[in-house]
Protein backbone atom coordinates (compact mmCIF):
# COMPACT_ATOMS: atom_id res chain seq x y z
CA UNK A 1 0.00 0.00 0.00
CA UNK A 2 1.03 3.66 -0.42
CA UNK A 3 -0.20 6.55 1.58
CA UNK A 4 0.63 10.33 0.58
CA UNK A 5 0.94 12.99 2.94
CA UNK A 6 1.87 11.04 5.67
CA UNK A 7 3.62 14.33 7.65
CA UNK A 8 1.76 17.58 7.73
CA UNK A 9 3.84 20.16 5.10
CA UNK A 10 6.22 21.96 7.50
CA UNK A 11 7.78 18.38 9.00
CA UNK A 12 7.98 16.67 5.42
CA UNK A 13 9.90 19.82 4.49
CA UNK A 14 11.85 19.95 7.50
CA UNK A 15 12.97 16.15 7.08
CA UNK A 16 13.61 16.66 3.18
CA UNK A 17 16.26 19.39 4.71
CA UNK A 18 17.85 17.38 6.93
CA UNK A 19 18.34 14.72 4.34
CA UNK A 20 19.64 16.76 1.66
CA UNK A 21 21.70 19.13 3.69
CA UNK A 22 23.08 18.07 7.23
CA UNK A 23 22.94 14.21 7.35
CA UNK A 24 26.44 12.58 7.78
CA UNK A 25 26.21 9.95 4.64
CA UNK A 26 27.61 7.01 4.81
CA UNK A 27 28.69 4.46 1.43
CA UNK A 28 27.12 1.08 2.18
CA UNK A 29 28.25 -1.06 -0.29
CA UNK A 30 28.04 -4.80 -0.54
CA UNK A 31 30.93 -7.28 0.13
CA UNK A 32 31.97 -10.09 -0.89
CA UNK A 33 30.48 -13.35 1.63
CA UNK A 34 26.77 -11.20 1.63
CA UNK A 35 28.63 -8.73 5.11
CA UNK A 36 27.48 -5.26 4.56
CA UNK A 37 29.93 -2.61 4.71
CA UNK A 38 29.09 0.69 5.89
CA UNK A 39 32.45 3.65 5.67
CA UNK A 40 32.23 6.82 7.23
CA UNK A 41 33.12 9.91 5.65
CA UNK A 42 36.16 9.36 8.25
CA UNK A 43 36.56 5.93 6.53
CA UNK A 44 36.51 7.63 3.23
CA UNK A 45 39.23 9.96 3.27
CA UNK A 46 41.75 6.94 5.14
CA UNK A 47 40.80 4.78 1.97
CA UNK A 48 44.22 4.56 -0.98
CA UNK A 49 43.67 7.38 -3.74
CA UNK A 50 41.12 4.33 -6.33
CA UNK A 51 39.78 2.00 -3.39
CA UNK A 52 36.77 3.78 -2.85
CA UNK A 53 36.44 3.83 -6.85
CA UNK A 54 37.29 0.04 -6.48
CA UNK A 55 35.00 -1.16 -4.07
CA UNK A 56 32.27 0.60 -5.75
CA UNK A 57 33.06 -1.36 -8.68
CA UNK A 58 33.44 -4.78 -7.11
CA UNK A 59 29.82 -3.95 -5.51
CA UNK A 60 28.81 -2.92 -9.01
CA UNK A 61 30.11 -6.10 -10.97
CA UNK A 62 29.18 -8.51 -8.56
CA UNK A 63 25.19 -7.29 -8.83
CA UNK A 64 25.12 -8.80 -12.55
CA UNK A 65 25.78 -12.48 -10.43
CA UNK A 66 23.43 -12.03 -7.32
CA UNK A 67 22.49 -9.89 -4.70
CA UNK A 68 24.23 -6.24 -4.37
CA UNK A 69 23.66 -2.73 -3.51
CA UNK A 70 25.54 0.78 -3.88
CA UNK A 71 23.87 3.81 -2.29
CA UNK A 72 24.55 6.28 0.87
CA UNK A 73 22.96 5.60 3.93
CA UNK A 74 22.97 7.07 7.93
CA UNK A 75 21.78 4.05 10.35
CA UNK A 76 19.63 5.35 12.32
CA UNK A 77 19.02 3.04 14.84
CA UNK A 78 22.91 2.30 15.57
CA UNK A 79 23.18 5.87 15.47
CA UNK A 80 20.47 6.75 17.77
CA UNK A 81 21.52 3.69 20.26
CA UNK A 82 25.28 4.42 20.12
CA UNK A 83 24.58 7.80 20.72
CA UNK A 84 26.46 9.41 18.09
CA UNK A 85 25.83 12.94 16.31
CA UNK A 86 23.75 13.70 19.51
CA UNK A 87 20.82 16.32 19.13
CA UNK A 88 20.41 15.06 15.70
CA UNK A 89 17.09 15.95 14.07
CA UNK A 90 16.53 12.09 12.30
CA UNK A 91 17.12 11.09 16.21
CA UNK A 92 13.45 12.90 16.41
CA UNK A 93 12.56 10.61 13.79
CA UNK A 94 13.86 7.19 14.97
CA UNK A 95 11.92 8.23 18.32
CA UNK A 96 8.64 8.92 16.21
CA UNK A 97 8.60 5.47 14.49
CA UNK A 98 9.16 4.36 17.97
CA UNK A 99 6.28 5.90 19.77
CA UNK A 100 3.36 4.10 20.57
CA UNK A 101 1.26 6.16 18.25
CA UNK A 102 3.00 5.27 15.41
CA UNK A 103 3.34 1.50 16.45
CA UNK A 104 -0.01 1.02 16.97
CA UNK A 105 -0.50 2.56 13.61
CA UNK A 106 2.17 0.09 12.26
CA UNK A 107 -0.06 -2.60 13.90
CA UNK A 108 -3.54 -1.36 12.18
CA UNK A 109 -2.46 -0.77 8.47
CA UNK A 110 -0.09 -4.07 8.32
CA UNK A 111 -2.55 -6.04 10.61
CA UNK A 112 0.57 -7.52 12.34
CA UNK A 113 -0.53 -7.02 15.80
CA UNK A 114 2.94 -8.44 16.99
CA UNK A 115 5.12 -5.22 16.11
CA UNK A 116 7.52 -3.97 18.85
CA UNK A 117 9.38 -1.61 17.02
CA UNK A 118 10.15 -0.08 13.71
CA UNK A 119 14.20 0.03 12.08
CA UNK A 120 15.13 2.68 10.18
CA UNK A 121 18.14 3.81 7.80
CA UNK A 122 18.00 7.11 5.96
CA UNK A 123 18.97 6.38 2.61
CA UNK A 124 20.24 8.17 -0.20
CA UNK A 125 21.03 7.26 -3.76
CA UNK A 126 23.21 9.27 -6.58
CA UNK A 127 23.37 8.34 -10.34
CA UNK A 128 24.53 5.08 -10.86
CA UNK A 129 23.64 3.52 -7.13
CA UNK A 130 20.44 0.73 -7.20
CA UNK A 131 19.64 -2.53 -5.00
CA UNK A 132 19.02 -5.67 -6.77
CA UNK A 133 16.51 -8.19 -6.54
CA UNK A 134 15.77 -9.28 -2.65
CA UNK A 135 12.99 -9.89 -0.64
CA UNK A 136 13.96 -9.05 3.04
CA UNK A 137 13.19 -12.06 4.41
CA UNK A 138 15.19 -11.97 7.95
CA UNK A 139 15.05 -15.06 10.35
CA UNK A 140 11.46 -14.62 10.63
CA UNK A 141 11.33 -10.90 12.50
CA UNK A 142 10.50 -8.90 9.87
CA UNK A 143 7.39 -8.78 10.10
CA UNK A 144 6.48 -6.01 7.00
CA UNK A 145 8.91 -3.72 5.26
CA UNK A 146 8.25 -0.02 4.93
CA UNK A 147 9.62 3.15 2.98
CA UNK A 148 9.05 7.30 3.58
CA UNK A 149 10.01 8.72 0.33
CA UNK A 150 11.62 12.38 0.62
CA UNK A 151 12.02 12.64 -3.46
CA UNK A 152 11.31 15.54 -4.97
CA UNK A 153 10.08 16.69 -8.65
CA UNK A 154 11.36 13.11 -9.77
CA UNK A 155 11.17 12.27 -13.60
CA UNK A 156 9.70 9.21 -14.95
CA UNK A 157 12.59 8.05 -16.90
CA UNK A 158 15.52 8.82 -13.60
CA UNK A 159 14.82 5.04 -12.59
CA UNK A 160 15.31 4.59 -8.95
CA UNK A 161 12.20 3.20 -8.70
CA UNK A 162 11.01 0.17 -6.27
CA UNK A 163 9.94 -2.37 -8.37
CA UNK A 164 7.58 -5.49 -7.37
CA UNK A 165 8.68 -8.76 -9.84
CA UNK A 166 6.59 -11.36 -10.54
CA UNK A 167 7.77 -14.74 -10.68
CA UNK A 168 8.00 -15.13 -14.53
CA UNK A 169 10.38 -11.44 -14.09
CA UNK A 170 7.86 -8.96 -15.49
CA UNK A 171 7.05 -6.28 -13.63
CA UNK A 172 4.05 -5.99 -11.14
CA UNK A 173 4.13 -2.55 -10.09
CA UNK A 174 6.79 0.10 -10.45
CA UNK A 175 7.07 3.23 -7.92
CA UNK A 176 8.20 6.20 -8.74
CA UNK A 177 10.27 8.24 -5.95
CA UNK A 178 7.42 10.43 -4.09
CA UNK A 179 7.64 13.23 -1.95
CA UNK A 180 6.39 12.50 1.92
CA UNK A 181 4.61 9.12 0.88
CA UNK A 182 4.96 5.66 2.58
CA UNK A 183 5.05 2.47 1.01
CA UNK A 184 4.10 -0.81 3.00
CA UNK A 185 4.52 -3.73 2.14
CA UNK A 186 4.93 -7.96 2.95
CA UNK A 187 7.75 -9.44 3.50
CA UNK A 188 8.83 -11.86 1.96
CA UNK A 189 7.62 -10.13 -1.63
CA UNK A 190 10.71 -10.01 -4.33
CA UNK A 191 11.64 -6.44 -5.30
CA UNK A 192 14.34 -4.21 -6.39
CA UNK A 193 15.50 -0.42 -6.79
CA UNK A 194 16.59 0.30 -9.93
CA UNK A 195 19.50 1.97 -10.78
CA UNK A 196 19.08 5.95 -10.82
CA UNK A 197 19.76 7.16 -14.12
CA UNK A 198 23.43 8.60 -14.86
CA UNK A 199 21.38 12.26 -15.11
CA UNK A 200 18.94 12.13 -12.72
CA UNK A 201 18.95 15.51 -10.83
CA UNK A 202 17.83 15.31 -7.69
CA UNK A 203 18.60 12.91 -5.16
CA UNK A 204 16.34 10.08 -4.21
CA UNK A 205 15.84 10.18 -0.92
CA UNK A 206 14.02 7.79 1.68
CA UNK A 207 14.08 6.20 5.39
CA UNK A 208 13.79 2.93 4.76
CA UNK A 209 13.13 -0.28 7.43
CA UNK A 210 11.24 -3.29 8.60
CA UNK A 211 7.74 -3.96 11.01
CA UNK A 212 9.97 -6.23 13.70
CA UNK A 213 8.39 -8.34 16.83
CA UNK A 214 12.03 -9.26 17.59
CA UNK A 215 12.14 -9.66 21.44
CA UNK A 216 12.60 -7.21 23.59
CA UNK A 217 16.64 -6.91 24.83
CA UNK A 218 17.19 -8.31 28.14
O1 LIG B 1 14.46 2.28 -0.89
C1 LIG B 1 13.53 1.55 -1.21
O2 LIG B 1 12.57 1.96 -1.88
C2 LIG B 1 13.53 0.09 -0.82
C3 LIG B 1 14.70 -0.31 0.03
C4 LIG B 1 14.77 -1.79 0.26
O3 LIG B 1 14.17 -2.59 -0.40
C5 LIG B 1 15.64 -2.33 1.34
O4 LIG B 1 16.36 -1.54 1.98
O5 LIG B 1 15.61 -3.55 1.57
FE1 LIG C 1 14.14 -4.50 0.52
Amino acid sequence: MQADNLFVPDVAEQLYEVLEKYTPWHLAVHQDGGKPRLLSQNDWRTLAPGDLEALMRDATARAGAGFSYVYMCYPMIDAYVQGRDAGHPLHSLTEFLNSEAMLSFARDVSGHEDVVKIDAQATFYRPGDFLTLHDDRDKGQRLAAYTLGFSRNWRPDWGGQLMFHTLSNDIERGFIPRFNTMTLFRVPTLHSVAPVAPYARNPRLSVTGWLRNDPPVK
